[in-house]
């Protein structure tokens, strides 16, 4: 019997309070066990001066940990699922999906309480081309520009006057303690969050039956259902986080709503849909969205930005 569990996570602030909270429940658990944590960069923290959707590539935030799992340096790997590619490499799977609470995208400005609020023109920073397309297609006249960098770097260039207002996932900020800088929700109307956004991932090695069995009691079947269509629609559209979609499934009254977007990045085309169906049919209904989404033109636009060939 294992008398410890070796954690890998990346260093960043977010990634750090990710893979405590998992190292403290896992304690609480087993009071007998070691919980050790191992600090891993990826190539995603490494390259900062490029913007996400430039240097492509998939598990940008995930390769080097995964890495670590198969060569047995680590056991588990904490994630946030919106990082995790849809294919994972040979032997490891995704073991546990959190709970999730926060799914949405926060307003965060110092000079204005609203996204309506914002004048003509305003500068609004956000690396995510999810967000921009969408933002666009609600509001042509504002100014997207690039915003890369971790969530405390983020907040930083809004502090320096880089931007009238930035747009980050509620989530990452209220892990970090700043739920007191979201000055707003996104309404999902406007903007659909990414795939898996506001749910953890635990990825481990697929053989490793004992660590699977000692990190089940963390899944969360319901936000596991909606994220398994989350991503079957992602992988359909075979793009990483940095494609202009967004998706988000729940559970309401037993079935299964998935709501997906795809857009241009320049916003000018976006095309939305909803369906609903039975639990146990969440890939199904994922791949369904995306081809329905597809056929009615996003295939057009995944191909003019050359994301996908076929
Ligand atoms: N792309 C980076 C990333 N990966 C996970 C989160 C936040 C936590 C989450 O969405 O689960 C963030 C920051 C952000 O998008 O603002």
């Amino acid at each position: 019997m294992k008398n410890k569990i070796v954690i890998g996570t990346r260093s960043s602030k977010l990634a750090l309070w990710q893979a405590e909270y998992i190292a403290d429940c896992l304690k609480k658990k087993y009071p007998d066990k070691s919980i050790e944590l191992v600090h891993i960069t990826t190539k995603g923290d490494r390259v900062l001066d490029v913007p996400l959707a430039k240097i492509g590539g998939k598990g940008l935030f995930t390769k080097e940990l995964e890495m670590a799992m198969l060569d047995g340096t680590i056991d588990i790997a904490v994630h946030s699922l919106k990082d995790m590619p849809t294919v994972l490499p040979e032997g490891l799977q995704l073991a546990v999906i959190s709970k999730r609470a926060d799914v949405g995208d926060a307003f965060v400005s110092l000079k204005y309480n609203k996204f309506a609020d914002l004048p003509a023109g305003a500068k609004v920073g956000t690396s995510s081309l999810r967000r921009k397309a969408q933002i666009l297609h609600e509001r042509p006249d504002l100014q997207i520009c690039d915003l890369r960098g971790n969530v405390n770097t983020r907040l930083e260039k809004l502090e320096q006057g880089q931007f009238d207002a930035i747009i980050l996932a509620a989530a990452g900020l209220k892990r970090l303690g700043y739920a007191d800088k979201i000055k707003e929700i996104l309404n999902q109307k406007i903007c659909l969050p990414a795939v898996g956004q506001g749910a953890l991932a635990i990825e481990a090695r697929a053989e490793d039956q004992e660590i699977l069995d000692l990190i089940e009691f963390l899944h969360d079947k319901e936000t596991a259902c909606a994220t398994t269509a989350e991503r079957s629609f992602l992988a359909r559209v075979e793009g990483g986080c940095q494609v202009p979609v967004g998706v988000y499934g729940k559970v309401v009254a037993g079935k299964l709503e998935v709501e997906a977007v795809m857009a241009s990045v320049d916003g000018k085309t976006l095309l939305r849909d909803k369906v609903t169906g039975e639990l146990a049919d969440a890939k199904k209904l994922g791949k369904g969205i995306a081809e329905k989404l597809l056929d009615r033109g996003g295939l057009a636009i995944m191909q003019e930005i050359g994301l996908l060939t076929d």
